[in-house]
């Protein structure tokens, strides 16, 4: 207990924006930002859970506490930022509540720095990993092979290959085998830290294979080339169909949820006067406008000029929107694509609905020393 209070005294830091401001939610699966000072622990943070332009993190300055975070979106998560100085397991001035750290933890994400030494990164990784192996030998562990841009593909490769052996030799001398290490190699100036917690988050959803289920049988019925469902706010994608990954198609649909919600932040919606519906459903159309129109939330599409392949975002609830890039041609068959669509958008709805009522039920899902989360990946 004391340790926890002397923890809480430690970690009274938050980040500088609204979201910042929200106590974090009790039992909320823990992301550990962890890693050597300047790795970019906290511009991952400040980038995609608060839009800051990568070019901005310039001026973050080191942590000196632990920075505590919460994202209400779909589901709750908190996210604590470690400086990097501090070292949790052997600490002589400070000793820490373990299990106030690693209970109820999501994923220890651990940051490397690809453009500096890594030997010290990755020998302290090796520390961590032994000792949660003890008390909490399920714990995720992402590994981000982080700052790779500006390096070429085959010394990305190259650097991810090592660490790998290197963490692998290590525990294997040590008789572990199987520990649940993953590595990701990212940066903010791109996609890639997007994608790399698109795959920490999906981990933490309940379910995930009858979601992937959903929309690869979209895909299938509407001739989609690739369906994402996406958390509009951090452009984290938390399922997809089952064809093969293609991060192209990811960025496309990253950036039109970028456009849509900049789109919107800028005009806002607004009520339409009686004078333009009155034209809306006059001639040639003669229709009630909700006959009109396809469906009764947001809605945009676009066709991508690079091969006319038409692509559409459809709104799930506040928090999500389906985003699908068509197949050519796919436009003839509107009608029927977005009877489908709205078949699945209600799917999606009653599926939250189910799991977070599921999750208020069972607290027990998301709690216990290194427990996964039902139904992970
Ligand atoms: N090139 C490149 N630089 C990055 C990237 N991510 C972060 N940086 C830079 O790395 C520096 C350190 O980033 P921070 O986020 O402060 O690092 P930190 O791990 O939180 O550091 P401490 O708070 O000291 O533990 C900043 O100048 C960032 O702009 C990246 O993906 N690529």
């Amino acid at each position: 207990m004391e340790n926890r209070q002397r923890l809480e005294q430690i970690d009274s830091g938050t980040m500088p924006d609204a979201t910042a401001q929200q106590q974090p939610a009790k039992g909320a699966p823990r992301l550990l930002l962890m890693g050597q000072r300047r790795s970019g622990k906290s511009s991952i943070s400040s980038v995609v859970f608060h839009k800051l332009p990568p070019n901005e993190t310039l001026f973050i300055e080191s942590t000196a506490r632990i920075q505590k975070d919460s994202l209400s979106s779909f589901m709750d998560v908190q996210i604590w930022d470690f400086p990097g100085q501090i070292e949790i397991f052997e600490n002589s001035n400070v000793t820490f509540d373990i299990d106030a750290i690693f209970g109820e933890i999501g994923a220890l994400i651990w940051v490397i720095d690809a453009q500096d030494d890594y030997t010290e990164s990755v020998a302290r990784l090796h520390h961590t990993i032994l000792n949660l192996q003890r008390s909490y030998p399920q714990i995720n562990i992402e590994v981000f092979i982080h700052k790779v841009d500006g390096l070429s593909d085959d010394y990305k490769f190259d650097i991810q290959r090592n660490i790998t052996i290197q963490i692998q030799d290590e525990l294997s001398d040590q008789g572990i085998d199987n520990a649940p290490v993953n590595f990701h190699l990212t940066s903010i100036y791109d996609h890639s830290i997007f994608e790399a917690f698109s795959k920490v988050i999906q981990k933490l959803i309940p379910r995930l294979g009858q979601l992937e289920a959903m929309l690869t049988n979209l895909c299938r019925t509407c001739r989609f080339e690739k369906a994402y469902l996406f958390d509009v706010n951090t452009k984290i994608y938390i399922a997809t169909d089952n064809t093969p990954e293609d991060m192209s198609s990811y960025e496309i649909c990253c950036d039109f949820v970028d456009v849509i919600i900049d789109f919107t932040e800028v005009y806002g919606s607004w009520p339409r006067t009686q004078q333009w519906r009155d034209r809306l459903e006059g001639e040639p159309w003669d229709q009630p406008l909700e006959d009109q129109v396809a469906c009764d939330r947001a809605e945009a599409g676009m066709i991508l000029s690079d091969s006319q392949r038409p692509i559409m975002l459809r709104e799930v609830d506040r928090f999500l929107a389906l985003v699908a890039i068509m197949k050519e041609g796919s436009y003839d068959k509107m009608p029927q694509i977005n009877m489908n669509v709205d078949v699945v958008v209600k799917g999606l709805e009653e599926f939250f609905r189910i799991t977070k009522q599921k999750n208020i039920v069972e607290p027990t899902i998301m709690k216990g020393p290194g427990r996964p989360l039902q139904g992970g990946r």
